[in-house]
């Protein structure tokens, strides 16, 4: 007799395989934190030593409690893929997922291969017309640890017919990761990488990488996949020295704050310029053409006179009094030590020391004429000088020609005070211009002032060493705490030695926190953001088109090996000092040493909406292309006229909302409108943001309603630009409410 199997049979018996296989990981899994736990607990167990003894644990340590973190990571999707190899070839059957796993019972076989190891690849690029030597790709799909479907794509040349116009892999996959509604953090995309983005995530670690990429082409997913990547793949260089990812503000950072953690990876420093400088988060506001003078490269300059400008001489003498007497300090011999110091090339705190041994020696030998030369042997002229270093009133004057900066007083000085000012930047910025910086030192550091800040710690020569020792008693004192702790309780495991209870049993959670604290404070990201002058293994900016160039020169300084990816889109460049051409921005530091790659897909906005946005971009530049969109979704954007924000934008809002099915809505606003619209629309609790075009960038809702355009676009010379990033924040719906004038790259929406 003939048995006849359904294909939803075969379908579920293949589903129950997956399902066997899938829990055997789990299994695996679980049994490789209880190791790792165990090894930290161990570890943790041990005190006392010889200093290499404990260096060892420290490693040890860091190292049980990233694995224990990354295990913890991989929870949610641990297995995503499969891979078939076509018959005769020396690959096995694959699974890919979030991190590998081995069968030590089996000569370590491969249960399961992290996505970034070189195996993985094909998985990202093979296709019907390239398969490499791969018959089949599955995408398997599960909910917590369960498997509850899988998508196949059989990679042979039938396929390839099929016309993929774009090239995509698991398309079902990846529409159903692009269908998913937004929760206001972004998620990883790890099961779904497409071509184009893998050849960006693996590439080479050296060099200046560019990633240009219309919006929503998966820049900032790129971005910190290639984060992930490059640790794992230069564990041992880049785990020193750190990874540096930049945003463009806190908002953004919160926004992709969770996607490394849920690749396992969190000893990377996400920050934005405005935290570069240690001690500071510079979040103050201030106007657009503020920031872009405080972003110009001539900026540099007027620093460097601002410092000089303190580096003084006496016209014609300075008088000191000293036991009675009066000492001259005349302008030559002034002039003759201020030249020998900057000669030095020393920054200015470090050189001071030559400017006052000059100065001393000169009054030295004023006095000793004055007590009569011939009386006195080097002994007294030694005890004279010393007399003279400790005198208040000389100590008074000295501070008066050279005096000890810091960077926050020149700043400040410069900023307060209009002749100071004056000097400095006569040369370089207009009246209006230097009113501007002068109407601009409220109390708050913008993230603008950080890189002047950080050029006036170089110009200076800033001494940390106070903030590096006191750093490393810190250390010192959190480790012997946490040892004495453990002694204690070691001791009490004496007593119940029978009973064998381990340390990490008794000791209690709140020390055991502190201490796993303690060891998490020497990563190379919590260290490097504490020390100015660190340098890192890699720099990844994103947004990068909104740098000015005093922020460029703060990043190439963290960057001395040039080892950078940076991310942007010069059509969407908002800041009046940002980009308009790669080139112009690089060269300075690597003249045409830098490679530019494209993204041309957009995953994030449907095509209904991209087609309003592509005709804005055009009037932005005729010469530009919009990255095509994945999907439509059948809802076109609507526009209406209001004439009444506050009674009706509520309305509007309340059906975006019902819209969106438990998703997320923006208002995007022009920032002159900010206040008024979140006092219209305070009550709507966390699905509903309320944001200015500016903040808007980088993130993204599954509605964006957008108010005033017209004023959008009026607000400043790159308003288009503007409106270009409102437009395309959304992943299925958009909407414009008109107040005033009509923009016409709009008409189209009626
Ligand atoms: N391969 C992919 N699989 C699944 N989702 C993807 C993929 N690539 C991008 N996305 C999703 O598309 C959206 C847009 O990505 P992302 O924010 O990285 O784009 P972007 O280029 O940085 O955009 P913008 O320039 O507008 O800030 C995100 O939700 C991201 O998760």
């Amino acid at each position: 007799m003939l048995l006849s199997v359904s294909p939803d049979e075969t379908h579920a018996a293949e589903l129950a395989r997956e399902q066997a296989y899938v829990t055997t990981l789990y299994t695996k899994l679980d049994a490789e934190r209880v190791d790792a736990q165990r090894r930290l607990d161990e570890t943790l167990r041990l005190t006392g030593g010889t200093p290499q003894a404990r260096t060892e644990r420290d490693v040890a340590t860091t190292l049980y409690t990233d694995r224990l973190a990354q295990l913890g990571s991989v929870e949610q999707g641990l297995a995503f893929g499969r891979l078939d190899f076509v018959p005769g070839s020396t690959e096995e059957t694959t699974y890919i997922g979030r991190l590998g796993l081995f069968d030590e019972d089996d000569d370590y076989q491969p249960l399961l291969v992290d996505w970034r190891a070189p195996v993985a690849r094909p998985f990202y690029l093979a296709t019907a017309a390239s398969p490499e030597g791969v018959r089949r790709r599955r995408h398997l799909r599960s909910l917590t640890r369960k498997v509850t479907g899988f998508d196949d794509e059989i990679l042979d040349l039938a396929a390839a017919d099929q016309g993929q116009d774009l090239g995509l892999a698991g398309e079902a996959a990846l529409l159903a990761a692009l269908e998913q509604r937004r929760t206001g953090e972004m998620s990883d995309i790890v099961a779904t990488i497409q071509a184009e983005q893998d050849r960006i995530i693996r590439a080479p670690l050296g060099g200046v990488m560019v990633v240009q990429g219309g919006p929503g082409t998966g820049k900032t997913a790129v971005a910190l996949h290639r984060a992930a990547y490059l640790l794992y793949t230069h564990r041992q260089q880049l785990t020193t020295r750190g990874v540096l990812v930049v945003g463009p503000n806190s908002t953004f950072l919160r926004y992709i704050g969770q996607v490394l953690p849920s690749l396992g990876e969190t000893g990377v420093l996400l920050a934005t310029v405005g935290q570069l400088y240690p001690g500071l988060d510079a979040d103050g506001v201030e106007r657009r053409e503020t920031a872009e003078i405080k972003g110009r490269l001539v900026m540099a300059d007027v620093l460097a006179n601002a410092v000089r400008d303190r580096q003084r001489v006496p016209d014609p003498v300075l008088e000191v009094e000293y036991e009675h007497d009066v000492l001259k300090l005349d302008r030559k011999t002034c002039t003759d030590a201020r030249t020998r110091a900057r000669r030095s090339r020393r920054p200015h705190n470090p050189a001071r020391r030559l400017f006052v041994s000059d100065v001393l020696d000169a009054l030295t030998r004023q006095a000793s004429r004055k007590l009569g030369e011939d009386l006195l042997d080097s002994q007294d002229v030694q005890d004279i000088r010393a007399e003279l270093a400790a005198d208040e009133h000389i100590a008074a004057a000295l501070d008066e020609l050279w005096p000890v900066l810091t960077p926050e007083g020149v700043l400040d000085d410069l900023f307060a005070d209009r002749e100071r000012l004056g000097s400095a930047a006569r040369k370089h910025l207009s009246e209006a211009e230097r009113a501007l910086l002068e109407s601009s030192r409220d109390a708050k550091w913008t993230p603008s002032d950080v890189p002047l800040l950080d050029e006036l710690a170089e110009l200076i020569g800033v001494d940390d060493t106070e903030a590096r020792v006191e750093r490393k008693r810190r250390e010192r004192e959190d480790r012997a705490y946490a040892e004495g702790v453990l002694d204690i309780l070691e001791q009490d495991e004496e007593i119940i030695d029978e009973e064998l209870l381990r340390v990490s049993d008794v000791l209690d959670a709140e020390l055991f926190a502190e201490r796993q604290q303690e060891r998490s404070e020497l990563t190379a990201a919590q260290r490097a953001a504490a020390d100015r002058t660190w340098t890192f293994g890699h720099v990844i900016v994103d947004e990068a088109q909104e740098l000015s160039a005093m922020d460029w020169r703060l990043l190439m300084r963290r960057s001395p090996n040039r080892s950078m990816t940076l991310v942007g889109d010069v059509a969407q460049t908002g800041a009046a000092g940002g980009a308009r051409s790669w080139g112009e921005v690089l060269s300075p530091y690597v003249e045409d040493r830098w490679r530019l790659e494209q993204l041309t897909v957009n995953y994030r906005t449907p095509a209904e909406i991209m087609a309003v946005a592509a005709r804005v971009l055009a009037e932005v530049d005729a010469g530009l292309t919009a990255p095509s969109s994945v999907r439509e979704t059948g809802v076109p954007p609507w526009s209406v006229r209001s004439a009444d924000l506050a009674s009706e934008l509520p309305d509007l809002v309340t059906a975006e909302l019902s819209a969106v099915d438990g998703g997320t809505v923006a208002v995007l606003v022009p920032a002159a409108r900010f206040d008024e619209v979140s006092a219209v629309l305070g009550a709507f609790g966390e699905r509903l943001s309320v944001l200015t075009v500016e903040r808007s960038k980088g993130l993204e809702f599954d509605a964006v309603v957008l108010v005033a355009p017209d004023e959008v676009v009026a607000g400043s010379p790159r308003g288009l630009n503007d409106l270009y990033v409102a437009l395309t924040r959304a992943t299925r719906r958009l909407g414009v409410v008109r107040t005033g004038d009509d923009v016409p790259a709009l008409s189209v929406l009626g």
